[in-house]
């Protein structure tokens, strides 16, 4: 009988590593985060204290149909009341596994090489394991005396040859989902990727999310508008959607001509030809990630209010109004279209000037000011509204992120530099590059905030323009 198992996202507990949080909680809030099947392993704990964490694990995750398993304790199984067990070449046979579990509990098999492969195809009847564990990938701090790391590429031919499903375990990181899912295998098995992070639930969901995409980088398309100096609009939306492994796309809605000093002009580009590029890419490219950036007009407002209607992906508005030299982008006459299409959005970034034009009150001075504004412009319908703090810069570059369960600040350290233009472009950009890979808005937010800040660290390393240059897009490759 063919056991339905998803083995895709595979936490194998550690009990130091799991540090503070506990074994228990661990397991708790990775399989929040949707981990598929656990397994309970320490090989340092006496009998009695493993089949205490073992009953408190399965306790933790009853009803949720994610299986337990057992490292090498066959023989607690059914006192912990697990689904199963794993063993590794050095652990009880397989035969006499089988024989205390009986047929229908799960039961793992590690194998590192080809020979043990080779043994298990031959001895092993289809029904007498579920799963192998072809490791390891890398070194593993958790074994450390096991087999010299083998690498994917042998691995996944062991994977090819094999008759039962395989994850690949040892040394794994979120980084690899992408190369496993390609290689074959059934899932990832992963320690330290979920055990003692500091956020368990966005470690596992990062993981979850790299394997549900099939290996398959994000597609990310900005709706805005070209600037020549590259530091904004679709310049600066191409380059984050690429230093953050997204696939970046683009829809033009704008021309101007523009540099670090200045807009000499905006050319708008005619309301059909936004709707055919729109529609001429989506009728070919799948889009995981939406960022709209500069509108111009009511009417380019409205038709891309309808534009998104034919898309589910997740939306960032970035209601640009007026570019850091303090020339507008946006007519008087359409900032009501962009409150409609802010219906549209999951999340909007508005600076402090645009929040204030779309509440109809005056700019936010202080922090308190920010979050009362940031709650309030939920209510134009956008469930996560993040009040970027750029135009008041307080001590720590605080920004404001409204959702339904309160209010979080994003902080950072001040950078001194003047080359902020495009600061609030990137920052909308990076949040539709990262949102397909993390678990929720704040910590999307989160890891947008330091990306930008760190962008702004390095933007006197680039000398572009003489007025307010860009930020460094690339800062974490170029040496
Ligand atoms: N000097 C700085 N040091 C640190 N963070 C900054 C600095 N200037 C801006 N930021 C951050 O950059 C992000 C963009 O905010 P900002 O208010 O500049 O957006 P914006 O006005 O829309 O930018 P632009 O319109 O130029 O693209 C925010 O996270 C903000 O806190
Ligand atoms: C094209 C374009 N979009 C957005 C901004 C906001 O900075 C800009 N300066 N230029
Ligand atoms: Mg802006």
């Amino acid at each position: 009988m063919s056991k339905d198992l998803d083995l895709s996202v595979y936490l194998v507990t550690d009990t130091v590593q799991c540090g503070a949080l506990g074994v228990a909680e661990t397991v708790r809030q990775a399989v929040q985060a949707g981990a598929t099947l656990v397994q309970v392993r320490d090989p340092d704990a006496d009998d009695d204290a493993f089949l205490a964490m073992a009953r408190d694990v399965v306790e933790t995750v009853r009803g949720t149909g994610v299986p337990v398993l057992l490292d090498d304790r066959v023989h607690l199984v059914a006192a912990a009341g697990a689904d199963g067990a794993h063993v590794g070449q050095s652990d009880m046979p397989v035969a006499q596994a089988r024989a205390i579990l009986g047929p229908d509990p799960i039961l793992g098999l590690s194998v590192e090489t080809g020979e043990q492969l080779d043994w298990a195809v031959a001895h092993l009847g289809r029904g007498d394991i579920d799963y192998l564990g072809l490791g390891p990938v890398r070194p593993t701090a958790s074994k450390p005396n096991h087999a010299p790391a083998t690498g994917l590429r042998y691995l996944s031919g062991l994977a090819a040859r094999s008759p039962w499903p395989c994850v690949a375990i040892g040394g794994v990181k979120a980084a690899d989902t992408a190369a496993v899912r390609r290689s074959g295998f059934a899932g990832v098995s992963v320690i330290s990727a979920i055990c003692g992070q500091p956020d368990v639930r966005a470690a596992t969901r990062e993981l979850v999310n790299a394997w549900a995409s099939g290996g398959l980088p994000p597609v990310a398309l900005t709706i805005a508008g070209s600037d020549p100096s590259g530091g904004a609009g679709i310049q600066a939306d191409l380059k984050t959607f690429s230093a953050l492994g997204a696939f970046g796309t683009s829809v033009i809605t704008a021309l101007t001509a523009q540099n670090t000093q200045g807009v000499t002009g905006v050319h708008v580009v005619p309301v059909d030809f936004v709707a055919q590029q729109f529609e001429t890419l989506v009728a070919d490219v799948r889009i995981d990630s939406i960022k709209v950036g500069m509108l111009a007009t009511a009417e380019l407002a409205d038709e891309v209010t309808e534009l998104l209607g034919e898309l589910d992906a997740p939306v960032v508005l970035d209601p640009v109004m007026v570019a850091t030299s303090g020339d507008r982008l946006l007519d008087d006459d359409a900032v009501q279209a962009v409150r409609r299409l802010i219906a549209k959005a999951d999340i909007i970034t508005p600076n402090l000037p645009e929040a204030a034009v779309l509440l109809g009150e005056t700019q936010a001075t202080g922090l308190d000011e920010m979050s009362a504004q940031a709650v309030k412009l939920r209510e134009l319908g956008a469930d996560w509204v993040l009040l970027k703090g750029g135009h008041r810069l307080d001590a720590r570059a605080t920004d404001v992120l409204a959702g339904p369960d309160g209010v979080h600040e994003l902080v950072s350290h001040v950078v001194q530099t003047k080359n902020t233009h495009g600061t609030g472009c990137t920052l909308s950009s990076a949040l539709a590059a990262l949102r397909p890979r993390n678990l929720d808005w704040p910590s999307t937010a989160a890891a947008a905030k330091e990306w930008i800040t760190g962008a702004l660290d390095h933007a006197d390393e680039l000398g572009v323009g003489h007025g307010h240059g860009p930020v460094h897009h690339f800062y974490r490759f170029w040496s």
